[in-house]
């Protein structure tokens, strides 16, 4: 008979595929596969694993995947999937150049909206002035909105990652990771990699042992976890270890499992407006006495929603009707 090994708690901070890589609190990883076909673990995901029986080498079982607080999905023309799970905040990494895409950046928002987390806004290359002040200008609808205690709810840091002092804002980038989960997004070139190196000077170590533990030889292209060194110089060790989750390339949030009716309460601009129309299930594209439209066709509430926010209105909800 086999002898079978206790359930063991884990982190996973890695997947590919089927396999993931859990860490136990000790510190160590192995490859775990899932039990069944159904219960995908995703990076971020705390579960619940068995060591696989002697003699069959260091892999292990997930058992379980514990409660989530929360799951992203990125989605394709052909299919959503979850990604990453049980993160505290979203920092979208945009920069001068290339020109970002406001569609990316504002389903990411309506994705932590919708999660119930903070989402914030870095925008890079500040050295590079013309391009930069276009970028700043084209975020202002984002920086201008506010949460429940007038706080920027998407604060806008400015960064030059590639110079001494990181940028204006950079004190405040670090400020804002500590004690927290952050997955960092953001199109290719943004100098996503060159954040991550900044902060984590052993972050091509750990991909590197992921790499090798997935016994995949190659750069790992999925979500990775990362843990930032810890920011106190005392030694104790911070109540919630900070760490930051890098997702390659730009995921297309995906939105499908939101109700079309619903879409506002994640688009806090739109939202202002929407109790003043005249039908409370309007979709504030055709009824009339819409509160909404009115605002974004009155010249004298100019800015008041942004043209391009309410374009992104139309498309998301044309994108959530046609499911
Ligand atoms: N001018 C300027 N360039 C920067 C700055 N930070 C990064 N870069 C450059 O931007 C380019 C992209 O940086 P990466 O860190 O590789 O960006 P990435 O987002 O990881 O891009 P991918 O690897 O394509 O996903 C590189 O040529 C960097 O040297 C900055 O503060 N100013
Ligand atoms: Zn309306």
């Amino acid at each position: 008979m086999t002898q079978t090994h206790a359930l063991l708690h884990g982190l996973v901070v890695n997947s590919h595929g089927r396999h993931c890589v859990v860490e136990s609190d000790d510190g160590s990883r192995r490859i775990c596969h899932p039990r069944g076909k159904k219960s995908q673990a995703v990076v971020g995901d705390r579960v619940q694993w068995r060591a696989a029986p002697a003699g069959q080498g260091e892999e292990g079982t997930i058992e379980a995947v514990l409660p989530r607080d929360n799951l992203f999905y990125r989605q394709d023309e052909v299919r959503t999937k979850a990604f990453a799970a049980n993160i505290d905040q979203i920092l979208v990494l945009l920069a001068a150049e290339p020109v970002f895409s406001e569609g990316q950046l504002a389903r990411a928002l309506i994705a932590a909206q919708e999660q119930g987390i903070a989402a914030i806004i870095g925008l890079n290359k500040e050295d590079v002035p013309d391009a930069f002040a276009q970028a700043w200008q084209r975020l202002a609808a984002y920086r201008v909105m506010q949460d429940g205690e007038s706080q920027p709810l998407y604060p806008v840091l400015r960064l030059q990652l590639e110079s001494a002092s990181g940028g204006t804002d950079f004190a405040a980038l670090q400020a804002r990771l500590q004690q927290r989960r952050t997955l960092v997004l953001g199109p290719s070139g943004v100098g996503k990699s060159t954040l991550i190196n900044r902060l984590i000077p052993e972050a091509q170590a750990q991909t590197a042992a992921i790499s090798q533990a997935l016994n995949s030889g190659r750069h790992t292209t999925t979500t990775t976890w990362y843990w930032l060194p810890d920011a106190n110089e005392d030694g104790v060790a911070a109540p919630r270890r900070a760490a930051i989750l890098d997702s390659p390339g730009f995921q297309e949030f995906g939105l499908r499992h939101i109700q079309p009716q619903q879409l506002t309460r994640w688009m806090p601009d739109i939202h202002a407006h929407a109790q003043g129309c005249r039908f409370h299930n309007c979709t504030h594209i055709h009824e009339p006495g819409c509160a909404v439209q009115a605002v974004v066709q009155d010249e004298a509430t100019h800015g008041a929603i942004a043209r391009s926010r309410y374009q992104l209105y139309q498309r998301f909800l044309a994108e959530l009707q046609g499911r």
